[in-house]
């Protein structure tokens, strides 16, 4: 009975969409396109709020512009091989505004979880002007990426350190560190490049490298060491493309060695590959490194109030900490599954390419580790051109409810504009839509407002016709007893063209909505994709 009538239910009538960065705004797109209506809920109050919020001000793609494009729209020509942050900050807010993807901004998902009796997804949310909501429907694409919290390692003493700890999410120039002594936990790319611009505003970082870490130029001559090593793998094996790369790192970078920074024993396309973990693609970071700019150190042990014990025991005099220690997952806080299709770290537990997919309609898109260039994969290599299999799923599904309703709607002048019902009724029907088609009407008058006079359908919201969503519960005062669903507007796919016309036309021809039940239960299951079809990297 939990939330059988939560304050506010909207029934999706399409995929629920968690998370507005790249990875979600891809995936709306493409359903935009298939003229399939969606929900995207997002926490922030901007689309790709990592990019937008906890980016430093120099920070520009470190992968040439053809990998990290979304599906269906170039960059423009005149953007550089690198766009700059803001560039592909305005890429994606056009993008958004061209595919009409309009997010739910500043809601933020609970709890999730998949209801085995009605064959729904329930996702759980509260937004400061809606309060607690809940959403029904039958697809959840988890999209929330893989930095979407910080990580901030427990050092012993870190509470007590008497200087300004910032984790890299929240550093945006070294102008604020003029003169300082600033030691920078990690050495990702984040690391690499906070180091160098904090020396290039006057400050004395020191970088701790506490492990071995594969650093590759970003360039060989002229051309992009991504883009070469993408080349190389279409046609030698991973080791060797690892071998080319490390040799071009040697003569380049040279010997990094000696200035404290060790090859990992395995190759950085293989690390990459199998465990994730990119390699740095320096910007400019190595020569600070060699000219003693950047001092490099091991590991902290622990802080006092004004410095940090290293791991080799010496005491390093500190003025502040940029912890840029990297992101997780935080899918297991709010998806509750048991299909252990997400594993404890928030990451598909299926290696790519197969970990798009899960069960009972869940998808994920953005856990590849292999950034920008794995969405593209994904929904356009794996789920090619995601008609192949998803959204022929997805499409089918959906239009079988949307000619059922228009088959009622014409058959019945008098058919009200909207009907009375709660939540659980949505659920309790459910079982009837597993099989391809949705009740959409249901009457329902329970709770304190039983036997009372039904509401005037102009005093229930209005249907939210942008977002092809019905608003089901409308009573937000804790008073459950009425709710509403369906009219013939919202069932109508206002965004698609084509799908309007196919629902309708099964309607027409008068073949009964029911047997669009064949069609759906024998979509056939594509075969897994394999790895040759996509970037290999
Ligand atoms: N221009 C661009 O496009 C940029 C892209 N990125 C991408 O963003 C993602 C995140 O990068 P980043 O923020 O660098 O995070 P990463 O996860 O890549 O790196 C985290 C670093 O922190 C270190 N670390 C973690 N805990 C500790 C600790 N207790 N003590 C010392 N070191 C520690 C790790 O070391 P260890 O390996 O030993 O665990 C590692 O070096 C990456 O995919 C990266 O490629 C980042 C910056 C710029
Ligand atoms: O930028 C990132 O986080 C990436 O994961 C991009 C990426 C995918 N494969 C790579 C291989 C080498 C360097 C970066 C990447």
């Amino acid at each position: 009975m939990d939330s059988l009538f939560s304050p506010r239910c909207v029934w999706v009538n399409g995929p629920i969409i968690v998370g507005a960065g790249p990875s979600g705004l891809a995936v709306a797109a493409s359903l935009r396109e298939q003229g399939v209506p969606f929900v995207v809920l997002e926490r922030e109050d901007c689309i790709a709020s990592l990019w937008q919020k906890c980016t430093y001000d120099r920070l520009k793609l470190h992968l040439p512009k053809q990998f990290c494009e979304l599906p269906r729209m170039h960059f423009p020509d005149d953007y550089p091989e690198y766009p700059t942050r803001r560039q592909f900050i305005d890429y994606l807010e056009n993008y958004a505004a061209t595919f009409d993807v309009k997010p739910e901004f500043g809601n933020t998902v609970q709890s999730t979880r998949y209801d085995e009796t009605s064959g729904l997804w329930r996702v759980h949310s509260s937004s400061a002007g809606a309060g607690e909501m809940e959403y029904i429907g039958r697809w959840l694409v988890v999209t929330t990426d893989e930095n979407a919290e910080n990580v901030v390692p427990d050092i012993p003493g870190l509470e007590g350190f008497a200087g300004k700890v910032t984790h890299v999410s929240d550093y945006k120039s070294g102008a604020s560190y003029k003169g300082q002594s600033v030691l920078v936990v990690g050495c990702g790319n984040s690391g690499m490049e906070v180091s160098l611009d904090l020396c290039d505003h006057g400050a004395l970082p020191s970088m701790v490298v506490r492990d071995a870490v594969h650093v590759l130029p970003r360039e060989v001559c002229g051309r992009s060491t991504f883009e070469l090593a993408t080349m190389l793998m279409a046609w030698f094996p991973l080791w060797f493309v690892d071998k080319i790369m490390v040799f071009f790192s040697w003569l380049i970078l040279g010997n990094l060695a000696g200035f404290g920074i060790r090859r990992p024993a395995i190759g950085p396309l293989t690390l990459k590959n199998k465990y994730g973990r990119t390699p740095v693609l320096d910007s400019g970071a190595m020569a600070k490194i060699k000219s003693g700019d950047i001092t490099v150190v091991p590991g902290v042990a622990r802080f006092t109030k004004n410095s940090a014990e290293l791991t080799d025991g010496t005491a390093l005099d500190i003025d502040a900490v940029v912890m840029a220690t990297g992101y997780k997952s935080n899918v297991p806080q709010w998806l509750q599954t048991t299909d252990g299709f997400f594993g404890k770290d928030g990451y598909p537990t299926t290696a790519f390419p197969n970990g798009w997919k899960g069960q009972s309609g869940l998808y994920s898109v953005g856990f590849t580790r292999r950034g920008l260039s794995g969405v593209y994969s994904i929904l356009c290599h794996v789920w090619p051109a995601m008609g192949a299999q998803k959204m022929t799923e997805i499409h089918l599904r959906w239009q079988a409810p949307a000619a059922l309703l228009v088959g009622l709607v014409s058959s019945l002048h008098t058919w009200p504009r909207s009907l009375v019902m709660s939540p659980d009724l949505i659920l309790a029907m459910a079982p009837v839509s597993r099989t391809g088609v949705r009740p959409y009407l249901f009457l329902s008058v329970s709770g304190p407002m039983a036997g009372r006079r039904m509401p005037k359908p102009a005093r229930l919201p209005r249907m939210s016709q942008e977002k092809n969503t019905m608003i089901l519960s409308t009573n937000q005062s804790g008073n459950h007893a009425m709710s509403m669903v369906a009219s013939s507007k919202v069932d109508r796919p206002q965004t698609s063209r084509g799908s309007t016309c196919t629902a309708s036309r099964t309607t027409i021809d008068g073949s009964a909505p029911w047997s669009q039940r064949s069609r759906e239960t024998s979509i056939p299951e594509l075969p897994q994709p394999t790895t040759s079809t996509l970037w290999p990297l």
